[in-house]
């Protein structure tokens, strides 16, 4: 098991990083939505971190012929997807394992998808149980919640009607990949609008989505194929963010993220820092199915804060807040968050347990935490196997020293973290 062991920063930084992970969840989508199409698909900057290699050795897997030179991908679909000879694995990825049963169900041919033993232990009815609901065959271990799961294809899926208890864009895109291959138009709710990259790109390849006025998304099942993608996939915020946490805990510091997506539903934690007191501007630069700019952060004295709405759109940055808010003057709380019991790791758990080693004061719910804001004490701090808890708390040792055990899981999203993380010295 690999440990940093993070300094505490001497002098501030001004630092402007081009060299960010490209955005997970898109680099996931460029993968899955090219077998969508009868021709090649050029994605110049896709993440080449472990969850969405995964991604593309399973689109390969299907049939798909890859080419990859460093970050630039060609994706050039078959025909009709291959019954893979192996199983499929998803690795790490919550996003990859529920995207993928929505795309197979409608697929001839028999798939197993299995993962890590982190994966394999989140949970997976929240796809399966809607997909059975129209006809699609899974199962898996504890009556089809967990992996490994088995995909049997079928020839057509019924349209549906679903209102999703869960505010997941993975369960909302697994149900539209479905709902394209669908005998109907079906109708997807979610309470709050959670990501919309599946959403923004499927229209941009000629998909019929559009939203009727009780705010059901109405699906077209598709007639022929999709435009391929052509795109430059941008900076992903959630791993911006914790240079941005960094910037704003470190006095007289200031950082750029340059090139990162915009997207509303993705950039909610910037504004929590900013209403934390951190001074955060926004700069759109395109818009290429969403926008995209650059966001700067400056240290200003912080404030603790609340954070109960919108959860969905800063769920993957709660962890680095709860750095930033452990500095803050005052008491902060999140409320809403009990998704975050059934990520990579129980963040939830793996926060406040590492908060605790640190010799913050904090409460825990069954659905957040509060923390009152002080100082942070150096310990030797437990990823819990978990990319954002590892990344957040190395973070944290910019300002008290920090050694941070089991840090492979960084390799998951953000491969060059620790190179950047370097370079504020
Ligand atoms: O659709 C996606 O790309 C993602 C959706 C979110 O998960 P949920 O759908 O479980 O909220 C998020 O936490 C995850 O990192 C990526
Ligand atoms: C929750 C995450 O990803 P996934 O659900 O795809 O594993 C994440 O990256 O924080």
């Amino acid at each position: 098991m690999e440990t940093f062991n993070i300094k505490k920063l001497s002098k501030p930084f001004n630092i402007e990083i081009d060299s960010i992970a490209s955005d997970k969840s898109i680099s996931h989508r460029c993968a899955m939505f090219s077998l969508f199409s009868n021709e090649t698909s050029y994605i110049k900057n896709y993440l080449t971190a472990e969850d969405t290699l995964n991604t593309l050795s399973i689109v390969e897997q299907l049939g798909a012929k890859i080419t990859r030179n460093g970050s630039t991908v060609e994706i050039t679909p078959t025909d009709k997807l291959t019954e893979p000879k192996d199983i499929l694995d998803c690795g790490n990825s919550g996003t990859a394992m529920r995207l993928f049963c929505g795309l197979l169900a409608s697929i001839d041919g028999a798939f197993t998808l299995t993962g890590d033993k982190y994966l394999r232990e989140r949970p997976m009815k929240r796809v399966a149980d809607p997909l059975r609901s129209i006809g699609a065959n899974i199962d898996g271990r504890e009556k089809g919640n967990k992996a490994p799961l088995f995909i049997r294809g079928v020839k057509e899926l019924k349209p549906f009607t679903y209102h999703s208890p869960v505010d997941s864009a993975q369960v909302k895109s697994a149900m539209i990949l479905a709902a394209l291959r669908a005998n109907g138009i079906s109708k997807y709710k979610e309470n709050e609008l959670t990501r919309d990259h599946t959403e923004r790109m499927l229209t941009g390849m000629g998909a019929k989505l559009e939203i009727d006025n009780e705010g059901f998304i109405n699906i077209h099942p598709l007639e022929g194929h999709l435009k391929p993608l052509n795109i430059t996939v941008p900076t992903d915020p959630s791993s911006g963010f914790f240079f941005a946490v960094a910037a704003a805990i470190t006095k007289d510091s200031r950082v750029v993220i340059k090139n990162v997506s915009l997207n509303p539903t993705r950039i909610e934690a910037y504004q929590v820092l900013k209403r934390m007191g951190a001074e955060v501007n926004f700069i759109e630069k395109e818009n290429i199915y969403e926008p995209i700019g650059d966001i700067e952060v400056k240290y200003k004295e912080l404030n603790g804060v609340v954070v109960e709405d919108n959860i969905s759109w800063l769920i993957d940055e709660l962890p680095a807040l709860s750095i930033a808010m452990s500095v803050a003057n005052g008491k902060s709380l999140v409320k809403n968050a009990k998704e975050l019991r059934v990520k990579e790791s129980d963040r939830i758990e793996a926060v406040v347990s590492n908060l605790k080693k640190c010799g913050v004061t904090y409460t825990e719910f069954e659905d957040g935490y509060e923390i009152i804001g002080g100082t942070l004490n150096k310990a030797s701090i437990d990823s819990h196997g978990d990319h954002r808890i590892a990344m957040s708390f190395a973070i944290a040792g910019t300002l008290c020293d920090m050694e941070i055990n089991d840090v492979e899981c960084i390799l998951t999203s953000f491969p060059n973290f620790k190179e950047i993380l370097d370079s504020l010295y």
